[in-house]
């Protein structure tokens, strides 16, 4: 049958990028992605920001919700202090199976933990699983109906600490308006809104970045 998209990107990857060096393997989606095939990775432009973001934040544990291809979870990993994790969760096998690959091409499978399933159903097991107490930083880039109810879900199971950082993808297009409501009005966020474009595209969309002052926030002193 036909290759994917992520297959043949994949392949690009293999072809055009050196074993171990990240960067090259970032620069060859993003050609293979604008010169090529359109796919839907954060993007140079928007992937920027996202680099900002962990370098401020200079995070210990990092949870990355929608893998995709890996192209995010490499430009955060690479940015990574030694003995800082990242989790990322993906749901689609054949795209987890891509990503694998693509973040051992690049050498950063040592600080990178890939687990395949729905983030609802894991998101509750990080502790027991993977020994997270609290994460410093969520990139959130799986699908805009679930950043609410995983937001609501990390805040109930205590996931967020004072000063944990919320980074959305999307929040313009294809758009997290319910997303963005609450942590625009919730007296327990400080948000802000980074503008840029739709990955490779002249569209507009942006990062929306949401710091947790904490438990306490909201409710009566
Ligand atoms: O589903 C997505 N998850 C995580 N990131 C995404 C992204 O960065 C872009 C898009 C998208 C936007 C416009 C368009 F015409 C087709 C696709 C999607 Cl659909 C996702
Ligand atoms: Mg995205």
């Amino acid at each position: 049958t036909r290759s994917s998209r992520p297959q043949r990107m994949l392949a690009h990857v293999k072809r055009h990028a050196a074993r171990g060096d990240p960067q090259s393997v970032i620069d060859a989606i993003d050609y293979f992605c604008r010169h090529k095939e359109w796919a839907m990775n954060v993007g140079d432009e928007k992937g920027t920001i996202l680099d900002s973001v962990v370098c401020e934040v200079s995070p210990g544990a990092v949870l990355e919700l929608g893998t995709y291809c890996g192209y995010s979870t490499m430009r955060i990993a690479r940015l990574l202090a030694p003995g800082a994790r990242l989790i990322t969760l993906e749901f689609n096998p054949a795209n987890a199976a891509v990503a694998r690959q693509v973040i051992a091409w690049a050498g950063l499978e040592h600080k990178v933990q890939l687990v395949e399933g729905s983030s609802g159903d894991l998101i509750p097991q990080m502790r027991e699983k993977f020994g997270i107490d609290s994460f410093d930083l969520v990139f959130l880039d799986h699908w805009k109906d679930w950043y609410l109810p995983d937001t609501r879900l990390m805040e109930e199971l205590g996931l967020l600490h004072k000063g944990s950082v919320l980074l959305a993808d999307n929040v313009i297009c294809p758009g997290a308006p319910e997303y963005l409501a609450y942590v625009r009005s919730s007296p327990r966020y400080d948000s802000r809104y980074f503008k840029s474009h739709l990955e490779y595209t002249y569209v507009e969309d942006g990062l929306e970045k949401s710091v947790f002052p904490g438990a306490s926030a909201g409710s009566r002193p």
